[in-house]
């Protein structure tokens, strides 16, 4: 198998890992698809596809990374300790942001189209 072909292996791997074991990664994948059913339902344009396919990314790239620095921490410092603490906190703190981000893009340009469909027709 070709390097290249190898790395795409192993990264879709960890991305299976996360989506078996993590909940928030499956909650976040869940409203992806919801999200990306209600764009297509709502004919989206292509900026507004753009913003909110970066919004998914931005938070599903930082549930993976939160995921790894648990299992890192885990495995450095099995006992507990506050700067596993700290490092644990901090990884969520990241998705936490990023989410409130993603569910603001979300109501921007879901919201008006969304009321329109549902009160004003
Ligand atoms: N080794 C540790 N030392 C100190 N505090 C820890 C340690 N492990 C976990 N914690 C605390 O418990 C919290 C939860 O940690 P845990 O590893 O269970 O992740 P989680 O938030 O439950 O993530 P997920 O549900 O996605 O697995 C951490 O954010 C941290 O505050």
């Amino acid at each position: 198998m070709g390097k290249f072909l190898k790395s795409v292996r192993v990264a879709m791997s960890g991305i299976g890992f996360a989506l078996r074991t993590q909940r928030h990664m499956q909650i976040h994948c869940a409203a992806a698809a919801l999200v990306i059913g209600l764009g297509w339902l709502l004919s989206l344009s292509a900026v507004e596809w753009a913003l909110i396919l970066f919004a998914i990314a931005l938070v599903v790239s930082l549930e993976l990374v939160n995921t790894a620095i648990e299992q890192a921490v885990d495995l450095a410092s099995p006992e507990r300790h506050p700067i596993a603490k700290a490092a644990k906190d901090t990884a969520a703190g990241a998705v936490l942001a990023a989410t409130f981000a993603a569910i603001a893009i979300g109501v921007i340009i879901l919201g008006p189209p969304l009321w329109r469909l549902l009160f004003a027709s």
